[in-house]
């Protein structure tokens, strides 16, 4: 099980691929991951958004799950790119649902499953108080995995308020946030209150900006792309050398704008599968693949060698 001070890093919530037929891809994905554990990444999210997890279904969670366990176990990607020896990560996986009981008992599975711990998404749609709110995830830490609140009002339709977030994570069992509430001052109200539970940035063109506000690191799709780039800027600002990770930040900001200028995870798919990491960006609808004027503009990134 993950704890709180282990909850500091780079953490690759991880695409699902799907076939050109829609079902799941298990030869590309095991690259994928067999290709991001010859990094020195901090864990791995199942089942988040760039998971595209309203469309996976939870069979295919255990699916992914297994697989994922199963090549851990023997050595996942031993026939790496690098040839590294490999290693096992810590293993998050999405539970959030807008039905408090769906995600008591997917957390349930999820523990069974051997998740190190669980990312749970504020219940969307619904707009539940925010005494709901607080009271949602209080059951959902009763089941006993640790979970890592997640709060993202752009994609909710709910937002969160600094006191209401305060008393989430000073319930026990929740370990931390994946703040991708769209600035910095969730991070440094809460900072500056004296949380003391680790908080991850989920909002990648932030990312500098919330390691600043003494975020302990990130959660973040762009990751899978240039990963080590990511985790320089994670160290540098770790050792207190903000204006070093400042300037590899920035390095890394033309790609993370066109990985967001359409919806996540559609470029990452185009992106990856261009790399040959992927046989295909399928998307399960109402996802769409990216216009041809974003992939012109990949395929231009692409080129320089970013
Ligand atoms: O998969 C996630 O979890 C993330 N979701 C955010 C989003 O798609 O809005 C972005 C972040 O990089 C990771």
């Amino acid at each position: 099980m993950l704890s709180a001070h282990q909850l500091k890093g780079i953490f690759i919530p991880i695409i699902t691929p799907f076939l050109p037929s829609g079902e799941l891809d298990l030869a590309s994905f095991e690259r994928m991951v067999s290709q991001l554990l010859t990094h020195d990444i901090h864990g791995i999210v199942l089942n988040g958004t760039t998971g595209e997890s309203p469309t996976v279904a939870w069979e295919e969670v255990r699916t992914l799950m297994e697989s994922m366990g199963a090549n851990m176990r023997r050595g996942f990607g031993q026939e790496s790119v690098r040839g590294t020896s490999q290693r096992s990560v810590p293993i998050i996986i999405g539970v959030g649902t807008n039905d408090t009981r769906a995600s008591v008992r997917r957390a349930e599975m999820a523990g069974n499953m051997g998740a190190d711990a669980v990312l749970v998404v504020t219940p969307y749609y619904s707009r539940p108080s925010q005494e709901g709110i607080v009271a949602h995830y209080e059951r959902i830490a009763q089941v006993g995995v640790p979970v890592i609140a997640y709060e993202i009002p752009a994609r909710t339709g709910v937002r969160v308020d600094v006191d209401t977030m305060r008393r989430i994570l000073d319930i026990d069992g929740v370990i931390g946030l994946k703040d991708s509430s769209g600035g910095t001052d969730l991070v440094s109200a809460l900072t500056a209150s004296g949380n003391n539970k680790p908080i991850l940035c989920g909002e990648d063109r932030l990312f500098h900006a919330m390691l600043g506000q003494g975020a302990s690191g990130g959660m973040l799709a762009s990751a899978h792309v240039e990963t080590d780039a990511f985790l320089d800027v994670y160290r540098l600002a770790a050792e207190g050398r903000y204006s070093e990770s400042l300037s590899a930040f920035n390095c890394l900001l033309p790609l993370i704008e066109l990985l967001f200028r359409e919806s996540n995870p559609a470029p990452l798919k185009w992106l990856l599968a261009q790399q040959g990491v992927l046989a295909s960006d399928t998307l399960r609808l109402p996802m769409m693949p990216i216009t041809a004027g974003l992939q012109t503009d990949l395929g231009q990134l692409l080129a320089k060698g970013k």
